[in-house]
């Protein structure tokens, strides 16, 4: 039997999390062999609904499940974590964009980065869902100075996943059969979904798809698709965002040899210099990710690539403050 792993996970009470811990307790982010002690943070009005939560994984019975902790006290909720999925923030609502969730949000990422830092493993891996996840990645990566910044990621799987559905859809292939989907840059309007690389059952997906539907519907869709099931279900997208953080962080830990995106500190890769986190192509491989490098660049990629780059510099200069 393997030691437990320690995963802390806020906003424990909301509605990703519904989702989430219990997939994390049933083993599906780690393996059916890695046992878990989970870690809670919520605020003190959804403390009540947490020892809910809680009930709940007991009453689960999983094999898996060591311990858990809940606490209001981020300091506790982070001590020792190996994961940390920092998912309590405000989500948006009809109508805004995710940045607005900035000033609402954004100190939540402070707090927890310094708490991370002061508690947490040194090896500890942190995904930031809370929107807007990347800058808050990045204020969080700022506030915890004793750790490196490429532990600190933003999640980009679920606009991966997403942009693998609409092109497996529009071909009449399965998403298994998609390959190199590469979504550059900010979780938000800006963001690139990219197919110059991207393979169907072995074919270029430029020759199965039209550029105006690439142009025009796709990268659109994919931009828009938070959205859309805002307007759809009343309420932001939970339990595939609580898959997509899963994804995330069981390809982080166990590799992966598919190219994925993950939104990870700027490295100047691509020529996108440093200071912001954004999403590139990576392969993960002995629990660290790296940048799949030397992929072409043409013009209309270049574009847009810029164009949620210099989004991500407008978001930092808004939260400078906040940065450490
Ligand atoms: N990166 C991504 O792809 C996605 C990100 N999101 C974002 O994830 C976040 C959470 O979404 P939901 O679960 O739907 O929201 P929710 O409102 O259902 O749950 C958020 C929970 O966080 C808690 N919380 C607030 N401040 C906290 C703090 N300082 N410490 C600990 N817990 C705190 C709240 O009490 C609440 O229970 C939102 O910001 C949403 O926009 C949602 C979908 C996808
Ligand atoms: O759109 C939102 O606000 C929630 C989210 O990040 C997503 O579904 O991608």
């Amino acid at each position: 039997m393997k030691d437990p792993v320690r995963i802390a996970i806020t906003g424990a009470a909301g509605q990703i999390s519904y989702s989430l811990v219990f997939r994390i307790a049933s083993g599906d982010m780690l393996g059916k062999d890695q046992p878990v002690i989970l870690q809670l943070l919520e605020i003190p009005p959804a403390m009540d609904a947490l020892n809910g939560v809680v009930m709940e994984l007991n009453d689960c019975a999983f094999p898996l499940l060591q311990d858990i902790v809940a606490s209001d006290d981020a300091n506790v909720a982070f001590k020792d974590a190996d994961f940390a999925l920092l998912v309590g923030a405000r989500p948006r609502g009809p109508g805004m964009e995710r940045k607005d969730l900035l000033e609402a949000n954004a100190a939540i990422f402070s707090v927890q980065g310094k708490a991370i830092n002061d508690n947490a493993s040194r090896d500890v891996r942190v995904l930031v869902v809370g929107n807007p996840a990347n800058t808050n990645a990045l204020i969080a990566s700022c506030n915890a100075p004793d750790l490196d910044a490429g532990q600190f990621t933003a999640m980009m799987r679920l606009d991966h996943n997403r942009a693998k559905t609409q092109l497996a859809q529009k071909t009449g292939k399965h998403v298994t059969d998609v390959e190199q989907m590469i979504v550059w840059g900010n979780h938000s309007a800006t963001q690139y979904p990219d197919l110059a690389h991207c393979k169907v059952d072995g074919k270029p997906a430029f020759d199965l798809v039209e550029r105006d539907w690439y142009e025009n519907d796709f990268i659109p869709t994919v931009q828009q698709r938070g959205a859309a099931i805002i307007k759809a279900r009343g309420a932001s997208s939970a339990a595939s965002a609580a898959s997509a953080a899963i994804d995330h962080m069981r390809d982080w830990a166990l590799g992966t040899d598919e190219v994925v995106s993950m939104g990870i500190p700027a490295d100047g890769s691509y020529g996108v210099e440093p200071g912001i986190m954004y999403s590139y192509p990576v392969v993960c491989q002995n629990g660290k990710y790296e940048i799949v490098q030397g992929l072409d660049v043409n013009e209309f990629s270049r574009g847009r690539m810029q164009a949620t780059e210099d989004e991500l510099r407008e978001e930092r200069a808004a939260v400078e403050h906040l940065l450490g």
